[in-house]
């Protein structure tokens, strides 16, 4: 099976499994396979008069548009507004579901929108299942005033990130390349990242200086001024930051995998 047609077939899975038959509120994330996504919404044959769909960027408005569904965007949503469900893709899923997410320079208006989530589901092919962050995908996007964004590379590197880059444009318009939100990309390599469970079990990283485990470098990066987002998506989910008394998390309650024979992988969050 195609790497297309198993996100395709992950997207399916995922749709049939956590889209609520009375949703009100959709959240649609980016890049190619959320398609796939919105592709089985359709299909579903569900009435989506009444449902709202929260983009997390142009590419996702536009495709939520296309698609002859109603397109909100976030700050258009009313107050006290929860979302009965995100779908997002992701870029490398770990065995504690955190995610790295803005390989397609879209990851703010993913956070919040996941965020705003009762429960935010990821959906992926086999390429982005990794035992953790980092395995294959080589680096951790972050998403940074243009004005900025010498500072915050000096600062990548003091926390061991090894030549991190401002992301350029792969057209022919040379320069750095701008997000929905007219920010830069800093695209910051690390070695893999430390789970929670290699943590516990005593495990200290690579050996040598650097910060190594997810939440921690997540934390750490999003404290550098300068800095609007990271595209570590870690720290509870949907249920258990609403179980703390809040909305909302970033982490998701299940990632959905199309693997090359055809099958669709899941992996379960904790909750
Ligand atoms: O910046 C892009 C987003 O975080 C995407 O959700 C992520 O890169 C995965 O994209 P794709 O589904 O194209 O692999």
């Amino acid at each position: 099976m195609s790497v297309e047609e198993s996100k395709r077939a992950a997207a399916k899975v995922a749709v049939a499994n956590h889209y609520p038959k009375d949703a009100k509120w959709v959240g649609i994330g980016s890049g190619t396979t959320i398609v796939y996504v919105v592709e089985a919404i359709k299909a579903a044959g569900l009435d989506t008069a009444l449902t709202r769909y929260v983009p997390t960027g142009y590419q996702s408005r536009q495709l939520i548009i296309n698609a002859g569904l109603t397109a909100v965007e976030f700050d258009a949503i009313p107050a006290g507004t929860v979302l009965d469900v995100a779908f997002d893709g992701a870029d490398e899923v770990d065995d504690e579901l955190n995610c790295i997410k803005g390989g397609g320079a879209c990851l703010f208006q993913e956070k919040i929108v996941a965020m705003q989530a009762k429960q935010f589901i990821c959906v992926a092919d086999s390429r982005k299942l990794q035992p953790r962050l980092l395995s294959s995908w080589k680096y951790v996007p972050v998403e940074v005033a243009p004005i900025a964004a010498y500072r915050v590379l000096r600062k990548l590197t003091a926390l061991g990130s090894v030549k991190p880059a401002i992301r350029t444009n792969v057209s022919s318009k040379e320069g750095p390349l701008k997000t929905d939100q007219d920010f830069f990309i800093i695209d910051a390599p690390f070695p893999p990242l430390l789970t929670e469970a290699d943590v516990a079990a005593g495990k200290d990283g690579s050996g040598t200086a650097g910060v190594w485990e997810v939440k921690e470098l997540a934390r750490q990066i999003k404290q550098i001024s300068g800095v609007l987002e990271v595209g570590i998506f870690s720290g509870l989910t949907g249920p258990q930051a609403q179980a703390a008394g809040g909305i909302g998390g970033q982490r998701p309650v299940a990632a959905y995998f199309g693997m090359p024979d055809g099958t669709v992988s899941v992996r379960k969050a904790d909750v």
